[in-house]
């Protein structure tokens, strides 16, 4: 049987976040890929020259036109960059029983802002409360909760907070936090579910896309049937493999490598723990 994900994001076209990533990363995960445009951004490895969203009544055809032809097993959202674009996929989503995985972008690695400040609110009242999994980074947990994060308890209390907000589960990743031992992620799931996914330190600039990728990957796992904690740790071993053998392209901060996982063969853990 095929599984389909969709995915609700803005184009990159530099190709290595966004729709762009997220599609590649479905395919190379086996999944049928379908997609919802809500912006369109002149972006390379150097960061964002121009961004034109879409209007609200497009994306919502968009998502529609989807919905009403595939079996969508898994949603996953990224940039979405105001409000009125939010309530418009909120709208959608509501009541879908889709699992979904919100990625909440908001700033670019060259610092363009893709999600406007007021749209804040709208994220934590429309949409995360829809959520399966939301995916924040650091400085991301720091907006949606008014928390400073600076230790592993400053995390786990952020990962609470997003729960209050009517999230199902949350990961926290750490990939900003570079004075922690390791790239570890924090995930807490309900029923007191909680653990850590930890990986070595990649010693590279070519991270550009690591948060579109590991999000895109939970949903593939999802909609390949995993459990959600499962989804976790195999998103994890995606995102390892496609950091680790990065491309070595573009001027700036490269692409990963979406090819990685599946070319790695033999022990897709490997360099990968859970903990707890
Ligand atoms: N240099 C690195 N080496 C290994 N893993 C990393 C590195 N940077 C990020 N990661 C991992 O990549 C994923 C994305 O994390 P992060 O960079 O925090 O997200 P975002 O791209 O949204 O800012 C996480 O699993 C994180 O642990
Ligand atoms: C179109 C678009 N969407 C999302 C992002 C952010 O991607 P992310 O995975 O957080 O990676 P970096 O921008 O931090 O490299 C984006 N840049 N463009």
């Amino acid at each position: 049987m095929v599984h389909v994900a969709l995915t609700i994001a803005g184009s990159d076209s530099g190709g290595g976040a966004g729709i762009q990533a997220d599609l590649k990363t479905f395919q190379e995960l086996g999944v049928f890929g379908t997609s919802a445009l809500t912006a369109v951004t002149a972006q390379n490895t150097y960061g964002v020259s121009a961004i034109q969203s879409m209007e609200p009544s497009i994306i919502t055809a968009q998502i529609q036109a989807v919905k009403e032809d595939f079996a969508v097993q898994a949603v996953k959202t990224g940039m979405l960059f105001s409000a009125e674009i939010i309530q418009a996929v909120a709208a959608e989503l509501r009541d879908s029983g889709i699992p979904l995985v919100i990625d909440p972008v908001m700033i670019a690695k060259g610092g363009a802002s893709l999600l406007r400040d007021e749209a804040v609110d709208a994220l934590k009242s429309a949409l995360i409360p829809l959520a399966t999994v939301v995916t924040p980074n650091i400085p991301e947990a720091e907006v949606l909760t008014g928390l400073e994060i600076k230790s592993e308890s400053d995390i786990e209390r952020a990962a609470e907070h997003i729960m209050a907000l009517g999230a199902q589960s949350v990961v926290i990743k750490g990939g900003h936090w570079k004075e922690a031992p390791f790239a570890e992620d924090l995930f807490v799931g309900s029923e007191g579910t909680r653990f850590s996914v930890r990986s070595p330190w990649v010693d590279t600039k070519d991270t550009h896309g690591t948060g579109c990728t590991y999000s895109a990957a939970l949903a593939a796992f999802l909609a390949d049937g995993e459990s959600l904690p499962e989804a976790v740790i195999s998103a994890k071993c995606f995102i390892h493999a496609a950091i680790e053998n990065g491309l070595g392209i573009g001027g700036g901060h490269g692409p990963t490598n979406h090819w990685a996982y599946n070319r790695k063969g033999g022990n897709l853990m490997e360099g990968v723990a859970v903990i707890g």
